[in-house]
């Protein structure tokens, strides 16, 4: 295998199960938030800073769910959290708290420090129910934010369409599983140009 293979293992998570935990609230914070709430709105989050930007303060009233605490970290603040995003901009406290991450098996991300990542976060296309994580393996986040732009405009937005009609025609079709997959599989191969299974 070479050396440039990607090894990052995707998944899709269901953070209005998990809790949540992010430290700083200035642009990166803000960034950080925005990515977990547009994809996932319910997000049981709670956002710990010494100073909370304005924008982010507005833009989480969107979202009643979302825990604000404007006062300095506590490691009392890793209580029961599944996931931590570390944004500020103080690069030894982010190398302390991953310390303690790690010992207590809390997965972590790190703004700006791919060596101290548990996860990366992906760039997202998002039509309907279709969502599609891209990463670079960290090489260029900006290459991976134009690969979204790319598919964001080749995907028809009538795909939510094709996806309920899908879904109708899966519950519909009887017979055993290889019958069901044989089924799905020609009425979909129209979607693949020149693909005819
Ligand atoms: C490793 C990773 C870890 C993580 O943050 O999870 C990471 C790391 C770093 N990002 C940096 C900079 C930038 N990040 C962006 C944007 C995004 N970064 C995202 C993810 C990731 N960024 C993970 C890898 C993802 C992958 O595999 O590709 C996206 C996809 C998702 C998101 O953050 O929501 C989101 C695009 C969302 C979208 O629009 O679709 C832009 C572009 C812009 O903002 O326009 C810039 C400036 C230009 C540039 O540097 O490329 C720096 C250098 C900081 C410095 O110079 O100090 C580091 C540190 C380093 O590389 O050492
Ligand atoms: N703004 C950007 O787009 C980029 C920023 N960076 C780097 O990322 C880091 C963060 O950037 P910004 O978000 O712009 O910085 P910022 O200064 O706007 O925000 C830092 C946040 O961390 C909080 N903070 C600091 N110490 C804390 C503590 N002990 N407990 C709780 N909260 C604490 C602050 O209160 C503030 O909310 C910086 O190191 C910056 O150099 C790197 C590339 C781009």
């Amino acid at each position: 295998m070479s050396d440039s293979q990607n090894k990052l293992f995707p998944v899709f998570l269901k953070l209005e199960d998990l809790d949540v935990l992010v430290v700083g609230g200035g642009n990166v914070g803000l960034e950080k938030l925005s990515a977990l709430l547009i994809n996932s709105p319910e997000a049981r989050i709670v956002l710990v800073a010494s100073e909370i930007k304005e924008e982010l303060k507005a833009f989480v009233l969107n979202f009643p769910q979302v825990v604000l605490k404007e006062r300095a970290f506590s490691y009392n603040d890793l209580d029961e959290k599944d996931l931590v995003i570390l944004a500020t901009d103080n690069s030894e406290l982010h190398a302390d708290i991953k310390k303690v991450t790690k010992e207590r098996r809390i997965l972590c991300n790190v703004a700006d420090t791919p060596h101290l990542c548990d996860f990366y976060l992906g760039s997202i296309v998002q039509k309907g129910d279709l969502k599609i994580a891209i990463s670079t393996n960290g090489k260029s986040p900006t290459m991976a934010k134009r690969m979204r732009e790319f598919l964001d405009d080749i995907i028809p937005d009538n795909i939510q369409e094709l996806l309920d009609n899908l879904r109708e025609i899966r519950k519909s079709i009887k017979g055993d599983f290889q019958e069901k997959i044989k089924v799905l599989n020609e009425i979909t191969a129209s979607m693949i140009a020149g693909k005819r299974e």
